[in-house]
């Protein structure tokens, strides 16, 4: 789905990602770990293709097309969709406009979708103006279910979101992948089976998240370097214990 081959970015002229290579093959989640300015959100934004993160050298191929190039509307038409870490709030531009607009072509009931991101309240205020943390999420999540992508990128997703709204948070990340039970109950076993699953490239600090999706891999990503790639939960575990020093050393 995403391959990502020696990649290189400068932003403003300083190199922040370096020889990134990466392979998130189809309906698998990847977690990516690392350090507060490690570069995680930049791979992020270059991957969505944002103005101003400068591909020095490499290659982002999606769905089998090199996208390096590739303007933002364009990856956003073939399939690719972020949420970020801190959305922007817009004044003047209504929730659910941005709904509908994230839809496109698609025929996607907005207040249906607001329903089940428990967000119908919000949907005519302006865009994440005066939003709490957890609300920005929700927000940036009934986007993500409008627009339908097949390659998810969530930037913490469960930052700023209480204990209660990160389960809703993690039973709408599985639906946008595919991996939902509500998914599963609306499907008959054999459309499920036959369905390919979403894939997604998720940031966190805390995993959290990973209590309520299940993960294929995990990365860490020090000082712009893709250091070590394994079980996302072991990960974890040695970062919890060492620290990220320690994990790049003992990869390198
Ligand atoms: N638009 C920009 N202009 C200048 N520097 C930038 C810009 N975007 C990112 N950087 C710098 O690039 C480095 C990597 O930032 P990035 O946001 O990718 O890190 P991160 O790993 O996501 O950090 P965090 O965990 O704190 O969110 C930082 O030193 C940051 O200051």
């Amino acid at each position: 789905m995403l391959k990502i081959e020696d990649l290189v970015v400068e932003v403003e002229g300083r190199t922040i990602l370096n020889r990134i290579s990466l392979e998130i093959p189809e309906g698998e989640t990847h977690i990516l770990f690392g350090p507060n300015g490690s570069g995680k959100s930049t791979l992020m934004m270059t991957i969505m293709g944002f103005s101003g993160y400068q591909v020095k050298s490499g290659h982002i191929w999606f769905k089998g097309e090199d996208i390096t190039r590739m303007p933002i509307h364009e990856r956003a038409r073939l399939g690719i969709g972020v949420a970020f870490q801190r959305p922007p709030a817009i004044n003047g531009l209504k929730t659910r406009d941005v709904v509908s607009l994230c839809a496109g072509q698609r025929s996607a009931n907005v207040e249906e979708l607001a329903q089940k991101a428990n967000f119908t309240d919000f949907l005519d205020r302006d865009l994440n103006l005066n939003f709490s943390g957890g609300e920005m999420k929700r927000s940036e999540m009934l986007q993500l279910m409008a627009q339908g992508p097949d390659l998810v990128l969530l930037d913490e997703p469960e930052s700023g979101v209480d204990l209660e709204n990160v389960v809703l948070l993690g039973e709408i990340i599985n639906e946008l992948l595919g991996r939902g039970v509500r998914q599963r109950e609306k499907e008959s076993p054999i459309a499920h089976r036959e369905k390919k699953s979403k894939s997604a490239l998720v940031i966190t600090h805390t995993g959290h998240i990973l209590n309520y999706i299940t993960a294929d891999k995990g990365h860490v990503l020090y000082n712009g370097v893709l250091c070590c790639a394994r079980n996302a939960r072991e990960i974890l575990q040695w970062i919890r214990e060492y620290g990220y020093e320690e994990c790049f050393r003992c990869a390198s």
